[in-house]
């Protein structure tokens, strides 16, 4: 007979199955009088079991199995039963115990030792959550039988009003304590010490991390240290950690800080592996050994432009769909002095184009469309949806602007039809394109993405890396975070930290999709936001009318910028182009560098326009006067990561070469980039901000007051507080 039993009482031998309860092996075991008998393991049970007695006999209640099933097991014998009873705690409480300790090493490790990352709370939830639930639910008797400090780590979980809430308290608790014990850390990693904002940056390391800046507020700070300080905490070895970097330029940069940083904090001078995204793709591409060979037409834009106009040339002559949609999607209609003929054949049209100077154009356009294809990595069937969703408005823009040439068309296609043909057209460059790689034996920037993708996808290359850090994450492409998830999900445990702006993305037309930054959740995933508002770089007047400006677009996130410089009266200024009297941005330019170095000698300038032809014209003017020492002269898009004590804005006209550019993509292109944000002027309005937030003290804009861009107009009438330093304007 085992040690620990229960029969029925006297009454029970009438009104019960059950012949016998005992404890045997850690089990409870029910015998029945059938002969029957279940069993049930006592550390499985979800809580303590209670007695109650009655008059003559006594009662166990069970909370068996997943569901916590409620058992009432009635008519024992009293005696037996309050023995049993206890007997079935001790077991229950030990397992309970063991249970409870390898919660308290599990939470350890998971997020008290590191940052609790989201793959690891749904084990969290089934081994910790669920054990304070269950503890919240019978306080009493827990503490009945758990030793205080048991008690103590339930009763703390416990307090959480949900599971999220637990995780953002533990989660802030490591803060807490990270921010303390690691304060000396993040006061010397950089020259100055990290803010609060950037060290919570470092500190978390969920799987996926998005910190999201503005301009001026330290993003490679937070690059640096964050990479310092998993390597001076042993959470990584610097072979471990990737950053990308968006140029060569910005990688050599970030490379030659960490080094020095390294040294200073006194860690392995060894850098995390910095690299661009193209380097990272020949990198993983001569791992798996692959063919390395770069394509001639990557350096010699001309020799990519005869072979595309030769191709195309070729195709539309052989086939007349495909000279149907080509005329169909010109720009310009047809101009010619045969106007009575109502069809053109191939060769006139070429001849047309070509003598016009068109032609070139119209290569370049079918360029831009490959450059699109490639950047994206869009497949064909992906081509043919993408022409045909904005087939309509093709439809609306082509029968607006190239009625004439719709009528003259010699083809049976409809014009609805016309984007299916421009889709064949499409594909098939794309497919050209590709064989004449394969003939060339070589690959082209895009193929080191899309085949480097392939190589880790089909694990042919190792992914040594542990965290990756990506830089400029707001004009990431479709292909580049396709290339970020297959190391993702090829690495080990891989935490992944993507570092951007929103308000600053401006490379759409190389493929920048910002979508996968205001909609990081949706696309990328579940991560930890940190916001980087506290910026370094300009004062709270560039600050208040660069911010007000962007985020007149909804679709931009809303933040709260706070300067470290705080400046009384407006430092953007507001010039109009005429200099004793006569329009000339040269002099304008030059009056304006003038002052500026009245005040300020070595000052640094970088003048930015959006158009480079606008730069030059200025550009000769102040060389040929020996003015343009200490000015940089830069495209607003070139200007992306750099700083200047001053800056000004030139070339702020409306019209196609203005700023806005309304230069308006054609609808064949636009089709085929990401998609954007119905906001007008999305893009253009994101490069202003770059512009301005370019200047560490004062940002000069100089517009022509007869005819002011939109932007200048919007900066006047919605009384941005700027200084209008121009009776012209101010009249
Ligand atoms: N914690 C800090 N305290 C003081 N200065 C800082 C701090 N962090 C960064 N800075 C300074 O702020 C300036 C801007 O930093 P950084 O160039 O990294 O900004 P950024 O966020 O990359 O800007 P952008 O997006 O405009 O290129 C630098 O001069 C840098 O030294």
């Amino acid at each position: 007979m085992a040690q620990y039993f229960a029969t029925p009482s006297w009454l029970g031998r009438f009104f019960t199955r059950i012949k016998l309860l005992s404890i045997e092996q850690e089990s409870l075991v029910i015998e029945f009088k059938n002969a029957t008998k279940q069993s049930f393991l006592i550390k499985d049970f979800n809580d303590f079991s209670q007695l109650q007695n009655r008059i003559f006999s006594a009662k166990i209640n069970l909370t068996l199995g997943e569901n916590s099933a409620h058992t009432t097991i009635s008519f024992l014998n009293k005696a037996q039963a309050k023995a049993l009873n206890i007997a079935i705690n001790q077991y229950f409480s030990q397992a309970l115990e063991h249970k409870i300790n390898n919660a308290k090493a599990l939470l350890k490790r998971t997020a008290l030792d590191e940052y609790l990352r989201d793959s690891n709370t749904t084990i969290l939830s089934a081994e910790v959550f669920s054990l304070s639930k269950r503890y919240q639910q019978n306080r009493n008797v827990w503490q009945g039988y758990l030793p205080s400090n048991s008690s103590q780590f339930l009763s703390v979980l416990a307090s959480a009003k949900n599971k999220n809430d637990a995780i953002a308290q533990l989660r802030n608790k490591y803060e807490r304590k990270q921010l303390a014990q690691r304060a000396d850390f993040y006061n010397n990693v950089e020259s100055n010490p990290l803010t609060n904002e950037q060290r919570l940056a470092v500190i978390r390391n969920n799987d996926k991390n998005l910190v999201l800046a503005a301009a001026g507020t330290g993003k490679t700070s937070v690059m640096v240290a964050k990479a310092l300080d998993l390597i001076a905490t042993k959470q990584a070895m610097p072979e471990q950690i990737l950053v990308l970097a968006y140029n060569k330029t910005a990688a050599q940069e970030l490379k030659t800080r960490f080094i020095k940083r390294a040294q200073q904090a006194k860690l392995s001078s060894k850098s995390p592996e910095v690299l661009t995204f193209h380097a990272l793709g020949l990198q993983l591409l001569q791992q798996a050994g692959k063919g390395c060979n770069i394509s001639p037409f990557v350096s010699d834009f001309g020799a990519l432009s005869s072979w595309l106009t030769s191709w195309l040339s070729e195709q539309v002559q052989g086939q007349p769909v495909l000279l149907s949609a080509f005329i169909a999607m010109l720009d310009k209609p047809l101009v010619s002095c045969d106007t009575h003929k109502s069809k053109f054949n191939a060769t006139q049209v070429l001849a047309i184009l070509k003598d016009s100077g068109q032609l070139k154009h119209e290569v370049d356009k079918y360029l831009k469309c490959l450059a699109a294809i490639r950047a994206e990595q869009l497949t064909d069937s992906e081509i043919t949806q993408r022409l045909k969703r904005q087939n309509n408005q093709l439809n609306t823009v082509q029968l607006s602007t190239n009625q004439l040439n719709t009528s003259q068309v010699n083809s049976n296609q409809k014009s609805t039809n016309h984007h299916s043909a421009a889709a064949q057209l499409l594909i098939a460059m794309h497919r050209a394109y590709k064989a004449q790689l394969i003939a060339q034996n070589c690959i082209d920037f895009d193929d080191m993405i899309l085949q480097a993708t392939q190589a880790v996808n089909k694990q042919q290359v190792n992914v040594p890396w542990q965290h990756i850090l990506v830089d400029e994450f707001q004009d990431i492409s479709a292909a580049r975070m396709a290339l970020l998830n297959s190391l993702i999900k090829h690495g080990h445990k891989v935490r992944f930290t993507a570092v951007g702006d929103d308000w600053q993305s401006i490379y759409r037309f190389s493929g920048g999709n910002l979508a996968l930054t205001t909609r990081f959740n949706e696309l990328v995933g579940s991560h930890s936001l940190t916001l980087l508002q506290k910026t370094f770089r300009y004062n709270n007047s560039i600050s208040d009318v660069a911010g007000c400006f962007v985020m007149q677009n909804p679709e931009q996130y809303k933040k709260l910028i706070i300067t470290h410089t705080q400046v009384a009266e407006p430092q953007v200024i507001l010039l109009d182009d005429v200099y004793q009297g006569k329009k000339s941005l040269e002099l304008k330019t030059q009056q304006t560098i003038n002052t500026i170095q009245k005040h300020h000698a070595n000052a640094s300038i970088a003048v930015l326009s959006r158009y480079r032809y606008t730069l030059n014209k200025v550009q000769q003017h102040l060389a040929s006067q020996q003015k343009s020492a200490n000015v940089a002269f830069l495209t607003l898009h070139s200007a992306k990561g750099l700083e200047a004590d001053y800056c000004i804005i030139i070339g702020l006209e409306q019209g196609k070469f203005g700023f806005p550019s309304s230069q308006q993509n054609n609808p064949l292109l636009e089709a085929l980039l990401p998609s954007q944000d119905t906001f007008a002027y999305s893009e253009e309005r994101r490069l202003l901000y770059v512009g301005l937030t370019r200047a560490k003290h004062k940002a000069y804009l100089i517009a022509d007051a007869k005819q002011p861009s939109l932007f200048v107009k919007e900066l006047i009438n919605d009384n941005y507080p700027i200084h209008i330093a121009s009776t012209l304007f101010s009249k």
